[in-house]
């Protein structure tokens, strides 16, 4: 524990969602103290240490994961950093609640698996932060009841206003998709067998060279369909809905979120601008499971299994994208330790 008391914890990336992440554990999440902040961007790194007593800024994972004060990792670097993070982590036995993806392709994502079993149990929650949505939540609660019957297929529409410059058009799969990828396992409760992806001509407030928007179709293992649309700069909000249509009823989360106002003869809801606002709740939710089991010696929420089955996901959907065929997903065996 931290000298101040508290579970101590190392972010790792300051940028968007790494700063929230600080805000939260600073702000709204009692049990945790950040006390290193990791940026290769070292300016922004140390402004954002100062602001918090007991903090100190790092430029390198490793000397922070080294710390006296560091009892716990939070890795919101992008995607392709993540592995060496989580290898360090697992390598110093520290707990990790690392963000979506685990990794960005299947093969760095089964390293981190065959890690974390070397070391004998498990440390890493992944941060398919949707699984702690009070909408996507019920939503599990009413397939897993029964009464619906079996789901038959998943109607997912995933839309943000648009994405940052750097943004391509393979991580609109492994970077956005990847969200469905995860709750529709989750959902189902079983594996995605094939994607297929589709690309209508582009909007014209699409980048130039980006295909979007994308229909994107899922085969699972009890031959459910899964259609996604993903859209990357609808330009007008940030939405995602789900529909499950099941055997005996039709099931939809979405448009619940926000109030519905009636007033000056009119009525609607508000579209939230983007993923903070929107899955605010369940990133406090996810955060504080996260801390709270990592005080009990416990490690909840989203695996590496589930991290690396979305990956190899990914990879199949990214080769779908490239080849335009359908493309069968490749799993190891689900090890013991991951049941
Ligand atoms: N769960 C969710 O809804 C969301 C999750 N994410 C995930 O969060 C992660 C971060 O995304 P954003 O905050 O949007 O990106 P960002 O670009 O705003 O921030 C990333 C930060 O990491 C820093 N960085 C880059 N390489 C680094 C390294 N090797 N070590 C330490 N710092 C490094 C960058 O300088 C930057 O400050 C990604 O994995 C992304 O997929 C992002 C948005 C929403
Ligand atoms: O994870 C997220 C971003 O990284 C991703 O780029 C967005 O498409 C998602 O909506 C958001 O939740």
């Amino acid at each position: 524990m931290s000298p101040q008391g508290g579970l101590g914890v190392a972010v790792i990336g300051t940028g968007k969602m790494g700063a929230d992440h600080v805000r939260r554990l600073h702000h709204v999440i009692s049990g945790a103290r950040v006390t290193a902040v990791v940026d290769i961007e070292a300016e922004r790194c140390k402004a954002l240490a100062e602001e918090m007593e007991g903090c100190t800024a790092y430029a390198e994972p490793e000397a922070a994961m080294a710390a006296d004060d560091v009892d716990a990792v939070l890795i919101a670097s992008p995607g392709p950093a993540h592995e060496a993070a989580l290898l360090e982590a697992l390598g110093r036995d520290l707990p990790v609640l690392c963000e979506k993806p685990l990794t960005p392709d299947a093969a760095s994502a089964l390293r981190v698996l065959e890690a974390e079993q070397r070391l004998g149990h498990r440390r890493v929650q992944v941060g398919f932060m949707r699984r702690y949505d009070t909408e996507y939540a019920k939503l599990k609660r009413l397939l897993d009841g029964g009464e619906l019957g079996r789901a038959l297929m998943l109607h997912h529409r995933h839309r943000n206003p648009s994405m940052p410059s750097w943004f391509t058009t393979e991580m609109l799969i492994n970077d956005s998709v990847v969200h469905e990828m995860d709750v529709t396992r989750w959902l189902l409760d079983q594996e995605i067998t094939a994607v297929t992806v589709l690309k209508p001509t582009p909007s014209s407030l699409a980048p130039e060279g980006m295909s979007d928007p994308q229909l994107v179709l899922f085969e699972t293992e009890s031959g459910a369909l899964v259609d996604v649309e993903i859209f990357g700069h609808c330009g007008y909000g940030y939405q995602v809905w789900a529909e499950a249509v099941c055997e005996r009823g039709v099931v939809g989360i979405g448009d619940e979120h926000g109030p519905r106002l009636s007033a000056d003869g009119r009525w609607g809801g508000r579209v939230t601008p983007d993923y903070i606002e929107r899955f605010e709740d369940a990133y406090d939710r996810q955060v504080r499971a996260w801390v709270d089991a990592t005080r009990r010696g416990e490690v909840t929420g989203p695996s590496v299994w589930d991290g690396y089955a979305a990956a190899a996901v990914c990879e199949a959907g990214v080769r779908a994208q490239r080849e335009g065929r359908r493309v069968e997903v490749e799993l190891i065996e689900r090890p013991d330790f991951y049941q």
